[in-house]
């Protein structure tokens, strides 16, 4: 039987069984953007079964000009094919009205405008990944964390945070702008991560030059205006230093847990000054420190300390006394070309060869991270921002 789409020709409605059967099928159909069964989000519009057995299938696209058009399309034409007793799928398509797009962003929303990583029972663990001072790998890093643990099965956001440096669309390889329904922005994904930078509403090669207040509330619409769906694990790529990011995101997603990037060679007492302060004014947990660009393997097999040795642990020992609890080493990522290629071609190295030893130290890292114990952070309530 041809699953054919296209313009419908709507024939006589026969309410017969098979229409129950079409919609059954379609709730196997998932919005790839959204993630949900297109039949609980309010987008099938008709299902009829003509004289002739032709089945017509009408879709809401929450947009007009969907970029997933083509996709949802076929996968409708393949569902309803299942359905017996059919001589011919016929799938059409029109956009959402702007009162169904409402609707369906208040289902998305479940009626609330707040951060839903805020809500009571939220399970999304949050980690910043956060440095000393810039160009210690801090973004590669978050890239392939994330990447790791969306490769483990987990659900991974990332929010690019380093507002001015931002650098997760490239990394991901991301050039996709997130799709608008109602105002709700459905983030792009690339190598199973919802990622959301403002870097995808910037012309290339323009520059962002936002003071503290819009890049607070910039990463605020990051987190409450952005369709994450339950997401396991939630990351932020913060600028580097302790500057006014790293404060906005300790004010609005207190959860979050500090990872600190740091090199062998970075003096302790630098980094652990600065985050560690920051950690104890905003009361943020600090989840550990990774230690990147550790030695280089030379093809001898013999091991170049290029930045030295022990600056993760002396910066674990110092943020420990400093925070007044325990702080790990996450892990040690070695100096390696091929991390720093795949970030320029847009695929994390845990992606394109997740079994070389510096893909398997960052998915320890990454795994080290998602079975870590809660912390009490997970209770507080997010504060209220002051500013005058
Ligand atoms: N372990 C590594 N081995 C080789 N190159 C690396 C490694 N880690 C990072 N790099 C490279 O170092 C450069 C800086 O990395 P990255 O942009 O991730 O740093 P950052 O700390 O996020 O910098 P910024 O201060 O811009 O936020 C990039 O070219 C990246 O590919």
């Amino acid at each position: 039987m041809p699953a054919e789409t296209g313009q419908s020709t709507p024939g006589p409605t026969a309410d017969d069984e098979r229409v129950a059967q079409i919609h059954e099928a379609l709730s196997g159909v998932i919005d790839p953007e959204i993630h949900r069964p297109i039949t609980e989000l309010g987008m099938v519009g008709s299902v009829t079964v003509d004289a002739e057995d032709t089945a017509h299938v009408t879709v809401l696209l929450t947009i007009e000009g969907c970029p997933m058009r083509d996709r949802i399309e076929r996968e409708t034409a393949e569902a309803t094919a299942t359905v017996p007793g059919l001589s011919r799928v016929e799938v059409s398509t029109s956009a959402m009205t702007e009162e169904q797009r409402r609707e369906l962003t208040n289902r998305l929303r479940q009626g609330r405008r707040q951060i839903p990583f805020n809500q009571p029972g939220s399970l999304t663990r949050i980690f910043a990944i956060s440095s000393g001072k810039g160009g210690v790998g801090k973004s590669t890093v978050t890239a392939n964390l994330a990447a790791a643990m969306a490769a483990d099965g987990l659900r991974v956001g990332v929010i690019d945070a380093d507002i001015h440096g931002f650098s997760m669309p490239g990394m991901f390889g991301i050039t996709d702008q997130p799709t608008k329904v109602s105002d709700l922005l459905m983030p792009p994904a690339a190598h199973g991560v919802a990622v959301m930078s403002i870097g995808m509403f910037v012309p290339e090669g323009q520059a962002v030059v936002w003071r503290g207040p819009k890049m607070h509330r910039a990463i605020e619409q990051f987190a409450s205006d952005v369709f994450w769906g339950d997401l396991d694990v939630l990351l932020l790529d913060l600028p580097p230093g302790t500057g006014d990011v790293a404060i906005s995101v300790a004010q609005l997603l207190p959860s979050a847990q500090m990872v600190v990037v740091t090199t062998p060679q970075q003096s302790a007492s630098g980094v652990a000054e600065r985050v560690g302060s920051l950690s104890t004014s905003t009361e943020q947990e600090i989840a550990g420190v990774v230690e990147n660009m550790a030695g280089l393997t030379l093809p001898d097999g013999t091991v170049m300390d290029v930045f030295g040795t022990g600056g993760g642990d002396r910066v674990a020992q110092t943020l420990a006394r400093a925070v007044g609890h325990d702080v790990p080493v996450l892990g040690r990522i070695g100096l390696d070309p091929a991390l720093r290629e795949g970030s320029d071609q847009g695929v994390p190295l845990v992606v394109s060869d997740p079994d070389s030893p510096t893909s398997m130290a960052l998915t320890g890292v990454a795994r080290a991270l998602v079975h870590k114990p809660r912390g009490l952070g997970g209770m507080k309530l997010p504060l209220t921002v002051a500013r005058s």
